[in-house]
């Protein structure tokens, strides 16, 4: 199999050589074609051939919610795993799905520039939230997605959703009146126009590092200089690794998973400073609260990422302080 770039699929093991980069990527159509995006800019700033290898995951083959699958990490531990045998040379994940903790072995080699960070309602009959009929059914399998839709609409009947995009997509219409999706996915896989509406995210903000990719690689490689550091660097995105890094601390503060009931939004502003807002709720979407703060961004990398780690741990203390682990059975959702 060969993606329309010219970069090479292989659902067999890949030996290594020299010369060459094994990109590791869950089997989805997603996930194929976001890892060929990224293959394809390390093939030109590198020269190297860089062949993608299909990692199948415990995630891709359970139609368990994902809940029930252990939540946290479900998708990441298999390519994880092929990166420390040496089965690939650089993993790439959505950086959504990615646990906040560090792990042994592996480095956060890269994270590219980042999409569109937004939730989308995809409806049948082009409807939007607010015209969706009264007790509509919403598919969404996300706690913060659920609490969302329900503190808008209380009325909706929401229904655990599973599967790829496309199989969440094929409900709309049937059993389904709408589902709640990433634009980012639904983009990246050319179902851009399924969309009905986009939440703005001052409303509802997602999941922390949505619409951003994250790539790993062996922590000798990412600091040893060579074919994989260069390629690292060819597809890093500073600014985006301040927002996502931010958001990414607000939830490993609030000891909270992938699942939580947590929406992270940072951007940074004209000024250079970096905006983070917090945002936690009741399940039942019948309680939020929300914290904003800021702080100036540094020129220097290092200071800058950590600037954005010490911004997102000040937000999520002060949801803490205002009661946001009572509130969300924060503890439950690890
Ligand atoms: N939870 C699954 C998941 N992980 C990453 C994306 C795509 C969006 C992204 O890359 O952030 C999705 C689908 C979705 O939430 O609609």
């Amino acid at each position: 199999m060969t993606a329309p770039s010219g970069i090479l699929v292989s659902r067999e093991p890949v030996r290594a050589r020299d010369g060459l980069i094994r990109v590791g990527t869950r089997g989805s159509a997603l996930a194929v074609t976001q890892t060929t995006g990224v293959a394809e800019r390390i093939a030109a700033a590198t020269g190297a051939e860089v062949v993608l290898v299909i990692i199948t995951t415990h995630g891709d083959t359970s139609r368990a919610p994902l809940s029930q699958l252990g939540g946290t990490g479900v998708f990441v531990s298999a390519l994880r795993d092929a990166l420390l045998a040496g089965e690939c040379d650089l993993a790439v994940h959505s950086l959504k799905d990615l646990p906040t903790g560090p792990c042994e072995g592996i480095a956060l080699g890269a994270i590219p520039e980042r999409v569109d960070p937004r939730d989308a309602l995809c409806a049948r009959d082009g409807l939007t939230l607010a015209e969706l009929p009264q007790g509509a059914d919403v598919g969404t399998g996300s706690p913060r997605r659920a609490a969302q839709l329900l503190a808008r609409r209380p009325d909706l009947a929401v229904h655990d959703l599973r599967g790829n995009v496309d199989t969440r997509l094929g409900r709309v219409g049937r059993d389904l009146d709408a589902v709640v999706l990433a634009v980012a996915g639904l983009e990246r896989i050319g179902r851009g126009g399924s969309i009905t509406e986009r939440f703005p995210l001052e409303d509802a903000p997602t999941a922390p590092g949505q619409g951003a990719l994250a790539i790993e690689a062996r922590t000798e490689d990412a600091a040893t200089p060579g074919a994989i550091a260069t390629a690292l660097a060819a597809v890093e995105h500073t600014d985006s690794r301040c927002t996502a890094l931010a958001e990414r601390s607000l939830l490993g503060t609030l000891e909270a998973g992938c699942a939580a009931p947590v929406g992270a939004w940072a951007r940074i502003d004209e000024d250079g400073r970096i905006v983070l807002a917090g945002a936690v709720y009741r399940v039942d979407g019948s309680a939020s609260l929300v914290r904003e703060n800021s702080a100036q961004l540094p020129e220097d990398p290092f200071a800058r990422a950590e600037t954005a780690y010490a911004l997102g741990a000040a937000v999520a203390r002060a949801l803490l302080d205002a009661g946001a682990a009572q509130l969300a059975d924060l503890g439950a959702t690890r």
